[in-house]
């Protein structure tokens, strides 16, 4: 490339910095598109610009929120600044949060009391406007107090229960390096071949599904397993964690913002393209999920003006060792590499979309939601997601393709290992409350989610409702 070219595409990169710093600063937005979300939460701020990321919906969170540049927790502001770094959870989850509500956040990521009896020494005061968002978590709730429950089971099991998460994640990342990932890339390079590449990819795709266990914890190096994805952890604990597993299959949910326009899982109006015709091309979008993410952390560090993360070298170094380790080209090893991301990128979203959200049965935003009182969090969290029985009937499938997905969003940071005991407490709780706790299957949910793409009317009636006969 030519000066002219890379001084051309310096100004291009320039332009759009400057652009979205003054969208930023403007903070204009069109208010009519707050009415699309039948739940009252406020239309995310860049939710429709085309490098809409974590960093720009934590952006329009601080617009939204009322934290008035402090943490928000309920309807108390909190000055965290010096717990940031002593966190136990990590510094990244509260310095990212800063000037946001982290009600929902505060709430299921912590199953003790301990963190509550923490809260008093950093309250600085009232939050001045309700909050953004309609979820409740009373103390005699249906969430917390299923929350205590888990909290007395957790201490009864053996501490051993997590192991399992961390063989079976090992195992397809390095244990055994013919039979991980990096070994079969580096078997495919050797052999030239692209069905083996094919195996690596959905090697892959499976480390990181089971790597996605460890980044919901508190810092551990089995979070950076994901990172080989060429996605970053960091980025998915914001999109993931805090966007889509907090606010599911809302506006706020990242995850469904994240492949708009050409998958729109939300029941609107929508063109015979976006719900038909995205039956076919939706392979494509997938394929591309993997680089859309790695170019959209770059840029993201370009407009903070921040040093390009190291991790970020993390995929490339399974390049490096297939150009090492075979008498390969530079060039046959770098086309292999981007088909095994490609085929990887593939896997990952065509589990990802399939596994538990989406089906016309399942509630998103615009459709009618349940009353006022009834927006306990937990409630709605079972209201968003939906089993599979066959998933979640082995433990390898359900670490390796979002299994045990209910009890996952309710408590996250509880290892997969865990949940499958926790269900007796789930279930004596949703009797009663009078929750309905319905699975699936993955074929159903496959159907429906076609369905759901499809869709174009919300539900009328809110979930739980039994229409009569
Ligand atoms: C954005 C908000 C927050 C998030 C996402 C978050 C996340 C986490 C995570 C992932 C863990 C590790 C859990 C585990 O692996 O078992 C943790 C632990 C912990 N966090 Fe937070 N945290 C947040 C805010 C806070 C705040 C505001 C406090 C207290 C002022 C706090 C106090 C603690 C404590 C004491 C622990 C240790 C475990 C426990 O006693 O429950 N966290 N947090």
């Amino acid at each position: 490339m030519n000066g002219l070219h890379i001084e051309h595409l310096t100004s291009i990169v320039q332009n759009e910095i400057s652009s979205l710093k003054q969208l930023y600063q403007q903070k204009q937005y069109d208010k009519s598109l707050d009415k699309l979300s039948s739940l009252g939460i406020k239309y995310p701020k860049f939710r429709d610009h085309p490098l809409h990321n974590g960093h720009m919906w934590l952006e329009s969170k601080r617009i939204d929120d009322g934290a008035e540049g402090l943490w928000r927790i309920h309807d108390q502001l909190y000055d965290f600044s010096d717990f940031v770094h002593d966190h136990p959870g990590g510094k990244d989850w509260l310095r990212l949060t800063k000037g946001t509500d982290i009600t929902e956040a505060f709430e299921s990521h912590h199953i003790s009391a301990v963190p509550s009896t923490l809260l008093p020494q950093y309250l600085v005061r009232d939050a001045k406007v309700p909050r953004n968002s309609p979820f409740t978590f009373n103390e005699n709730g249906f969430y917390n107090l299923l929350k205590r429950k888990i909290y007395e089971k957790l201490k009864t099991l053996p501490k051993t229960s997590s192991d399992r998460s961390k063989h079976i994640t090992d195992f397809l990342l390095i244990s055994y390096i013919v039979f991980s990932y990096i070994g079969f890339a580096i078997l495919a390079a050797y052999f030239r071949s692209f069905a083996i590449g094919g195996v690596a990819g959905i090697v892959l795709a499976l480390t990181a599904i089971a790597a996605h266990n460890f980044f919901h914890q508190r810092d551990n190096f089995r979070m950076y397993y994901f990172d080989f994805t060429m996605m970053r952890h960091k980025e998915w604990r914001i999109s993931h964690a805090l966007s889509h597993h907090l606010y599911t299959n809302t506006v706020y949910d990242l995850e469904i913002s994240a492949l708009e326009p050409f998958l729109q899982y939300l029941p609107t109006e929508k063109s015979l393209i976006f719900r038909f015709a995205s039956w076919i091309y939706s392979p494509i979008v997938y394929a591309f999920v993997y680089i859309a993410f790695y170019l959209k952390a770059i840029i993201q560090s370009l407009i903070l003006g921040e040093k390009i993360p190291l991790s970020l070298l993390l995929p490339f170094t399974v390049l490096g060792a297939m150009i090492a380790f075979t008498n390969e080209s530079v060039i046959f090893c770098t086309i292999m590499f981007f088909w095994i991301i490609i085929t990887s990128s593939i896997y990952f979203g065509i589990v990802g979309v399939n596994a538990a959200h989406h089906h016309p049965d399942i509630f998103h935003d615009g459709d009618t939601p349940r009353p006022k009182d009834q927006m306990d969090w937990g409630i709605f969290q079972i209201d968003a997601v939906r089993d599979r029985k066959d998933i979640n009937s082995s433990y390898f499938l359900v670490l390796t393709n979002f299994g045990d997905h209910t009890l996952h969003h309710l408590f996250p940071t509880i290892d997969h290992g865990y949940l499958q005991y926790l269900y007796p407490e789930f279930f004596e709780t949703c009797q009663e409350f009078g929750i309905r706790y319905e699975t699936t299957t993955q074929l159903e949910l496959v159907k429906g989610q076609y369905r759901q793409l499809a869709k174009h009317k919300p539900n009328p009636f809110p979930p739980g409702h039994i229409q009569p006969t």
